[in-house]
């Protein structure tokens, strides 16, 4: 059986592209494309619902379809943990009163390797206190800073909740960037680009930094599929593709140790 999804943001950039995935799937089917003017309401006719609009509009979105019953993925920026938290909280009184029980994905950004990138920043949190975040996307970008640099600086914030905020010098100087946990986040909107984000550790005697550039809107497809297929059998809020790959796992098989001679076959050689 195929799963129905309606499109919010239908006809946008990526509202264009999910509706053509969707279109694609012989697993999905194309319910109702639905933008600015069009009735939200259609939006009931579907399975599962998809939002990728703007930030000024996406909470009043995802609120409707979640009192209504509809599990949705939520690819549009702005929400930040404070918006996620009031998300939770509606999210979970509707799983305990409501008759249909409802999952919200948000990924802040489809493509694996920002998804990585990310991770790697929250793994060397711990290790520098001079973090920055330079965020560059394409000129018709409206939100900034961008929703991957917030959830960054978020993830840089919670894995160095022991060790306080960023040295962030001058911070009060407009040019500095906007503050988030304490990450100072530069944005630029530039024309050739379509989207890059560099996060700057720096520490005794060095810098290391992180640099992740998304060439071309394909990088977002695996991620909107994979989102999709796991948005029937999810409930509650979950943020992040992070949170629907298994991060872990990858890493713990790359070093796995390589068992002792005695331990292997005869004649049989390392992998
Ligand atoms: N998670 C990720 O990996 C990615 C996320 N994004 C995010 O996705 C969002 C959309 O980006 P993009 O497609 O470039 O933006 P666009 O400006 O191209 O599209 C915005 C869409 O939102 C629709 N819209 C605006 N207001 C409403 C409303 N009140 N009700 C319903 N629909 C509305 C517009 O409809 P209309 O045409 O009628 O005005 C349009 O379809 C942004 O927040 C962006 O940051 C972008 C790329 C990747
Ligand atoms: O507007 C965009 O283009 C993008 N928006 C998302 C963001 O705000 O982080 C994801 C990606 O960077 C592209």
């Amino acid at each position: 059986m195929t799963i129905r999804v309606a499109v919010v943001g239908a006809t946008g950039r990526m509202g264009r592209l999910v509706c053509r995935l969707i279109e694609e799937s012989a697993d999905l089917e194309l319910a109702a494309r639905i933008g600015s003017t069009g009735d939200l309401a259609e939006l009931l006719t579907a399975d599962i619902a998809v939002d990728v609009t703007l930030p000024a509009v996406s909470e009043g979105i995802v609120a409707f379809a979640v009192a209504n019953g509809v599990s949705i993925l939520v690819g549009t920026s702005g929400w930040s943990s404070q918006r996620i938290a009031a998300l939770e909280s509606r999210v979970a009184e509707q799983n305990r009163t409501g008759i249909d029980r409802v999952g919200v994905i948000i990924v802040p950004n489809f493509s694996i390797g920002s998804v990585l990138a990310t991770s790697f920043a929250a793994m060397a949190a711990r290790f520098y206190d001079s973090i920055e975040i330079i965020e560059t996307h394409h000129a018709s970008k409206v939100d900034s800073p961008s929703g991957t640099a917030v959830r960054t600086a978020e993830l840089i914030g919670a894995a160095r909740s022991a060790l306080g905020p960023v040295i962030a010098p001058h911070a009060d100087q407009r040019a500095r960037g906007q503050q988030v946990a304490s990450v100072p986040i530069h944005s630029l909107r530039m024309q050739g680009v379509v989207a890059r984000q560099d996060v700057v550790f720096g520490g005794r005697g060095e810098t290391l930094t992180l640099s992740h550039e998304t060439l071309d809107p394909s990088s977002y497809e695996a991620g909107i599929l994979l989102a999709l297929s796991a948005l029937p059998g999810t409930e509650g809020v979950v943020v992040g593709l992070d949170r629907l790959i298994d991060l872990a796992r990858v890493e713990a098989e790359a070093v796995a140790p390589v068992p002792p001679e005695d331990a292997r076959p005869e004649g049989a050689q390392p992998e």
